[in-house]
């Protein structure tokens, strides 16, 4: 097995979230600052950055005060850790490795970069527009790629660093009416795979997230565009909801063991992670795969009939054209 650096995240550490104005990304860099790292945020509107700022700036100045009351290290209690957020659009690179190099000139060189920036649009392949498809890939994907060539020299110049790329749930499984979402999530997936291949040994290394839903405005937004269908299989699959700390709380613990995967509030959500078919190191030890035996594939078959079925229920009874009966 491959030898895992964790990420400490503590005083002093630079940790830039893109998309970190709302969310989930407010949510890491809220519990960030906790811990005393310096964080920075990155995000397009400046009404938003300004309100997280200030979140993040009480949240700074407590916890340099929790530590002063444990006389921690003197440094911490001299000064609470740094904090800042710039605006820019991770879709424009240009704009990106500008305020990257901001970013690092005031809290020192990137320890670790979020790639978090991210939006859901949910539709019917049928009637949603290619449009919609280019918009994810361009956020969801590219972006990512911007934030992570720009965050990469740096990193393995100094021989040390850490990527972290938010998926989803669905970069592991798909269904109805997320077939664009899934599709730029499948596709950074398949990137951080390549790419932690690729720098073994250098020092920089990679995680990947699959957050289940979380309660975020992100969430609030993509439910305003649902499709009917999608509900009705997430809900047969029984999904569930979760809070944006607790999503946090968990990647950021998975940092900071410094595991590729990391780990979900989802049991089922863990051993599918875990089970997916790659060269990258499994979720869980191999051993418990192979002492599950055949319980996993039953498992995924037995979520795999709920899904389909549901689908082809609602699909009949919504008038969807249905396959000619054969002449009996
Ligand atoms: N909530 C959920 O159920 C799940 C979410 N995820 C993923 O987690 C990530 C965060 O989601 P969530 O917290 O729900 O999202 P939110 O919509 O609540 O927040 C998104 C954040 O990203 C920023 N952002 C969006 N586009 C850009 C851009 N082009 N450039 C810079 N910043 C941008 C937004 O600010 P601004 O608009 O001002 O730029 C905001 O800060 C996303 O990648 C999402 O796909 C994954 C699984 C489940
Ligand atoms: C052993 C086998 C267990 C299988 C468990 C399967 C559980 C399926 C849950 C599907 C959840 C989909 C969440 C989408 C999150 C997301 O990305 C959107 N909110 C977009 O933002």
């Amino acid at each position: 097995m491959w030898r895992r650096r964790g990420s400490r995240l503590r005083p002093g550490t630079h940790v830039l979230i893109t998309g970190g104005s709302k969310g989930l990304g407010l949510a890491l860099a809220l519990q960030c600052v906790e811990r005393g790292c310096s964080v920075t945020i990155i995000a397009r509107k400046q009404a938003d950055l300004d309100a997280a700022l200030q979140q993040l700036t009480t949240a700074a100045q407590a916890a340099a005060a929790k530590a002063a009351q444990r006389s921690l290290a003197a440094a911490a209690i001299a000064s609470p850790s740094k904090v800042q957020a710039l605006s820019a659009d991770t879709t424009d690179h240009e704009q990106l490795s500008k305020v990257f190099a901001e970013a690092e000139q005031e809290a020192g060189p990137m320890d670790v970069l979020v790639c978090n920036a991210g939006l859901s649009l949910p539709g019917l392949f049928v009637e949603q527009d290619v449009s919609a498809f280019e918009q994810q890939m361009r956020v969801n994907f590219l972006g990512s790629v911007h934030s992570a060539k720009a965050a990469l020299p740096g990193m393995l110049q100094r021989g040390s660093g850490r990527i972290v790329f938010v998926t989803s749930s669905l970069a592991i499984l798909g269904f109805a009416g997320y077939s664009s979402y899934a599709a730029s999530k499948w596709a950074l997936r398949g990137m951080a795979d390549c790419l932690r291949n690729e720098l073994l040994g250098t020092g920089v290394e990679i995680s990947v997230a699959y957050p289940p839903d979380t309660d975020t405005p992100g969430y609030a937004q993509e439910n305003t565009c649902k499709p009917e269908l999608c509900v009705a299989v997430n809900d047969a699959m029984g999904s569930s909801l979760f809070s944006a700390d607790k999503v946090a709380r968990l990647l950021l613990r998975g940092i900071e063991q410094g595991k590729y995967h990391l780990p979900s509030a989802d049991l089922g959500q863990n051993l599918l992670v875990s089970g997916m078919t790659s060269l990258s190191p499994k979720r869980f030890p191999l051993l418990v795969h192979v002492l599950l035996g055949p319980i996993l594939p039953i498992a995924t078959s037995v979520f795999g009939w709920i899904a389909n079925s549901t689908a082809t229920k609602y699909n009949k009874a919504h008038g969807m054209p249905q396959r000619p009966q054969a002449d009996s």
